[in-house]
């Protein structure tokens, strides 16, 4: 990409900011609700450098003609963008005990990342800690789920302190912190879609951040994380038509982020 044409002072200002991919750190997870491909080739033809998870909302991917959903699965692989279908699907193909023929249809798919969430159901710490073994032993890179989706249901530090904990020593890949689509009244964030600034301090402190990824919708959210983290904090469920904004926050293009005073730009 010809980065450089608008000149060196926006290689300084940017210069902390990882673009070339696979990144380890500042991962951007967008959530495709059902794109057609034309939408879906514009986003990928804008923003591929700035996505590095493509989770396919929901069951969604059971809706999308196979032609379509196989042209996605592809063009993200081209893109070094990792497809995955949201956990829910996950989670109904459990509760009809059905999680051999979904891992079986993913790998049949070439999709090579699989979600674990207790969204709306729960599942035993014991068969929750199999789950994730199998889906290593057929070769899946997992990320799990913290956080029920039902309204009013706030995660506190030491939950998530726990079964962060737990999973990343079972091996998972990473961590995400539930904040559905809504950004609002669940996980951490509060019926205005505010969180806590000293939780994920707390977090950071004790966990490692760069195999955390936080469900963070909304635009403030976004740059409260930013402005918390760094740039290289993990981002998801963000909307196909907000990925170009995020980058620009990412990389201090937009006045929420752009500090004159921060040493990053002198
Ligand atoms: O895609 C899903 O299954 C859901 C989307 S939402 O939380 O219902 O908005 O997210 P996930 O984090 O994958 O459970």
């Amino acid at each position: 990409m010809e980065r450089n044409i608008w000149g060196n002072w926006l290689q300084v200002h940017t210069k902390h900011r990882q673009i070339d991919k696979p990144r380890s750190t500042g991962l951007t997870m967008v959530m495709d609700k059902g794109l057609g491909m034309r939408a879906f080739d514009d986003l990928i033809e804008i923003a591929h450098p700035y996505i590095d998870f493509y989770k396919l909302g929901f069951g969604t991917a059971a809706l999308t003609p196979l032609r379509l959903l196989r042209e996605k699965i592809e063009r993200t692989e081209t893109e070094h963008i990792q497809i995955f279908p949201g956990g829910t699907f996950f989670e109904i193909a459990h509760h009809h005990k059905c999680t051999d023929q979904y891992f079986q249809a993913l790998r049949d798919q070439g999709i090579r990342w699989i979600e674990i969430s207790e969204g709306t159901i729960s599942i035993p710490p014991r068969e929750k800690r199999e789950l994730i073994r199998k889906a290593h032993k057929l070769g899946f890179s997992v990320i799990t789920e913290i956080g029920k989706k039902e309204s009013g249901s706030f995660l506190t530090m030491e939950e998530i302190h726990s079964q962060a904990t737990l999973d990343l020593e079972e091996g998972v890949q990473f961590v995400i912190i539930e904040g559905r689509e809504s950004g609002i009244d669940v996980g951490i964030y509060d019926e205005n879609g505010k969180f806590d600034s000293s939780l994920i301090r707390d977090l950071a402190n004790s966990l490692p951040l760069n195999r955390i990824m936080f469900e963070a919708p909304l635009k403030k959210q976004q740059i409260q994380y930013i402005q918390l983290v760094g740039n290289e904090v993990n981002l998801g469920n963000i909307a196909p038509t907000e990925v170009m904004a995020l980058e620009a926050l990412r990389q201090h293009l937009r006045s929420d982020t752009f500090n004159p005073n921060m040493e990053v730009y002198r």
